[in-house]
């Protein structure tokens, strides 16, 4: 038996459906969704471990217009990534007439094709249990004529249809090669990055307009505390929530502090559970005004 292995992942607008098929895919939940567009900042990595093969997933954010310095550092994030995987996963979801975000991602990506060295790219319809069979059927079509895929494949990642045929014609685009991670390991992605992956998301929840692309998450510290007597283990996290308006400082504290509350034992139930031990939350909201336009502070949030 061949054994393959290597890197594939993901591209598409916003919202497309990405980090769920991820972790549909990993079978287990690496990446933080959100049904707010944009809270894929980071590439979170999650891995399929299969008889046959090893697939690294590489989530990107989505390659989109960009309107501030922090978009094109993202598209910029984005097209290294791009140029390193051995597949790709173009995400269109079934819901959605194909748009000028998926032909500017197109265009994008034929333009990699030839200037690249023509990584594979495989036209992923995702969320298509959301319509009939009869608008699938067109929306295929109208895929099929915007560019040049080397498969087409419809998945739900919500009701696992053909998850395991998309993660089959992924595979078959890897090289031939031993395993690239040990037998279990879901993630590499540093365990910094998703602690503030999972305030970020308990601080956008319910939460719309422009807010999202006004926080970043900035974990300061994780720091064991000292222990008294057999007080069982527990870590000190701090984090830093930076928005760009006072206003939005208060969104996310909310009346006398209650949403801030919320948002921070939400975060702490996932962090707890992710680092496996009791922690003690503390969340600091500061602002940073225009963070998306400033190089410095860009710098300083970590993008
Ligand atoms: N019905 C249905 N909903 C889905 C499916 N896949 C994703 N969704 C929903 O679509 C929304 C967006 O999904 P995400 O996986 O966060 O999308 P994304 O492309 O990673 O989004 P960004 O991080 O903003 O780029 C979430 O509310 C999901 O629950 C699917 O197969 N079926």
């Amino acid at each position: 038996m061949t054994f393959r292995s290597g890197f594939a992942c993901f591209v598409g607008r916003p919202n497309a459906g990405k980090s769920t098929l991820t972790n549909a895919l990993v079978g287990q939940k690496v990446a933080i969704t959100s049904d707010r567009p944009q809270t894929t900042r980071h590439t979170i990595r999650g891995i399929v471990h299969r008889e046959d093969a090893q697939m690294v997933l590489v989530d990107t954010p989505g390659l989109h217009r960009p309107r501030t310095l922090l978009g094109e550092r993202l598209n910029a994030l984005v097209k290294d990534t791009l140029t390193e995987v051995d597949v790709i996963g173009f995400c269109l979801p079934a819901d959605q007439k194909v748009g000028p975000g998926d032909r500017f991602i197109a265009e994008q990506l034929a333009q990699l094709a030839t200037d690249g060295r023509g990584t594979p790219v495989v036209a992923v319809v995702t969320k298509s249990d959301l319509v009939p069979k009869g608008r699938l059927a067109e929306h295929l079509l109208a895929v099929s004529r915007l560019g040049e895929w080397a498969d087409i494949v419809p998945v739900s990642a919500v009701g696992g249809y053909q998850v395991d045929t998309l993660s089959d014609v992924l595979v078959g685009h890897l090289p031939e090669g031993p395993p690239l991670y040990a037998d279990g390991e879901l993630t590499d992605e540093p365990e910094i990055v998703m602690v503030a992956e999972l305030v970020r998301e308990a601080a956008l929840e319910g939460v719309h307009d422009e807010l999202p692309h006004s926080l970043a998450v900035v974990v300061d510290e994780i720091v064991p505390r000292a222990r008294l007597g057999d007080a069982p283990a527990m870590l000190d996290v701090r984090v830093n929530l930076y928005v760009e308006r006072d206003s939005q400082k208060a969104i996310i504290i909310g009346k006398g502090g209650a949403r801030l509350r919320d948002v921070g034992s939400q975060a702490r139930r996932g962090i707890e559970a992710l680092l496996g031990t009791k922690v003690y939350l503390d969340l600091h909201v500061k602002v940073a005004k225009d963070w998306q336009r400033d190089p410095k502070q860009l710098g300083r949030l970590g993008f």
